[in-house]
């Protein structure tokens, strides 16, 4: 299963395509809905997100609220839109008293994708690479996790720090899998703890304050994973490649971690991989800890899947950095325009939904891809012969 998309930040709208979804798969539109109203919300969101209501619109391949078997084409409609129809307008002439964006943004594609393209309008990139085009990811995203939610599997995330305030956390890669999804949506940064909560809404209320922006990490934890999914010998379907990669499509995200991440190279092998225990009463082989977030060798280890990202502060600061104006050639003040100042909660479901997708899509690619019953069925054999193994 794969999707694609298009669509600009204040365009009419963005579209997502997703192919090789299997048949007989029930679909919710009010969930989907649900995850891009997470995906609008946090604390230290701009302007913007007053504006936006984000729905989805299914154009094709579900029937009666089940997948079909054919491409599932989906739409978010911008309501910016009405505002920009001048300055967004995709044919006739560009208005006389167009502003062209030429003060490049550092930390922003803005620069970089102007040399690549071959424009004099920074606009022209930063439409496309601006994170609205997160939406129709999220809105994909709800297929796979219909589909992992109908396999026992279950996606959440929460965030552990923003700028220098951090949430005090034991052994997460084992206690993670415990938080309640109440706790972390009832915060206005998407973190179980209510006092860090506080601090760290404190903190960005003072980047406000100060005109500048900030980062953060989170983590994304996947409970009722089979073992073996994923693979160990071919090097591009392991799932750190794959989840790894998904994460880093997401912009701003600038570090992943698996597990005990960096720190596992600062330790000896005994205090990081994770003792192996037959768990007879369930006959499965199951660990003592789960240092490995959840994979060992490109696969599920069966269990939870614990993964950490960092995020960089926003790249639009209210007092801007210094930049090259692009038509004048002379030191310049970078574009200032309506802006994130914190988006790190945001971010976070952004990631579930790509874990997930590439998580189904190992799924799939272990158990099939035609219809739910066969995989259903896959499964089910599946899990017995694990069974017979650890008899
Ligand atoms: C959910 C989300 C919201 C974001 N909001 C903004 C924003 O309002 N302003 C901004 O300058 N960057 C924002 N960013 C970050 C930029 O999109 C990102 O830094 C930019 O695309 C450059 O990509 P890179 O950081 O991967 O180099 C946001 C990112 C995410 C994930
Ligand atoms: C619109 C969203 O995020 C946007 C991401 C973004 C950027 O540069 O990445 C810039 C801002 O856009 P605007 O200039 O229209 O306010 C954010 O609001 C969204 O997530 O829905």
């Amino acid at each position: 299963m794969r999707y694609y998309t298009a669509g600009e930040s204040h365009g009419q709208g963005l579209v997502a395509i997703i192919e090789g979804v299997p048949a007989g798969l029930k679909v919710s539109e009010e969930q989907i809905n649900i995850d891009l109203a997470r995906r609008q919300s946090g604390y230290g969101r701009g302007g913007r997100q007053k504006i936006e209501r984000d729905t989805v619109q299914v154009i094709s391949g579900i029937r009666f609220g089940r997948t079909m078997g054919s491409p599932v084409a989906m739409i978010v409609k911008n309501r910016d839109w009405e505002n920009w129809t001048d300055r967004m307008a995709p044919f006739g002439e560009a208005p006389l008293d167009l502003v062209r964006e030429v003060t490049p943004r550092p930390g922003h594609a803005d620069l970089v994708g102007a040399l690549k393209t071959n424009t004099d309008d920074c606009r022209n990139i930063l439409e496309r690479s601006s994170a609205r085009t997160t939406a129709p990811r999220v809105a994909a995203a709800g297929i796979a996790r219909e589909f992992l939610a109908e396999l026992g599997v279950d996606i959440f995330s929460y965030v552990v720090s923003i700028g220098s305030v951090s949430m005090r956390e034991e052994n997460p890669y084992m206690n993670a899998a415990q938080y309640t999804p109440l706790a972390i949506e009832t915060s206005e940064v998407r973190c179980p703890d209510a006092e860090a909560t506080e601090a760290m809404k404190r903190e960005i209320d003072r980047a406000i304050k100060t005109k500048d922006s900030l980062g953060g990490t989170f983590r994304v934890v996947v409970r009722g994973l089979l073992p073996g999914v994923g693979d160990y010998a071919v090097p591009t379907e392991r799932l750190t490649s794959t989840i790894g990669g998904a994460l880093f499509s997401i912009p701003a995200i600038k570090g992943v971690e698996f597990g005990m991440g960096f720190e596992c190279a600062r330790r000896p092998g005994s205090q990081v991989h994770d003792p192996i225990e037959l768990d007879r009463a369930n006959a499965k082989f199951t660990r003592t800890s789960n240092n490995a977030g959840g994979l060992e060798g490109g696969m599920t280890t069966g269990m939870p899947l614990v993964v950490t990202a960092a995020m960089k502060p926003i790249p639009t600061l209210m007092q801007p950095l210094q930049t090259v104006n692009l038509d004048t050639l002379e030191v310049a003040q970078a574009s200032k325009e309506r802006s994130d100042v914190c988006a790190v909660p945001a971010a976070a479901v952004v990631a579930e939904g790509e874990v997930a997708f590439a998580l189904a899509d190992a799924y799939m690619r272990k158990f099939g891809s035609d219809n739910m019953a066969d995989i259903k069925a896959a499964i089910k054999a599946y899990k017995q012969r694990l069974n017979t193994m650890s008899r």
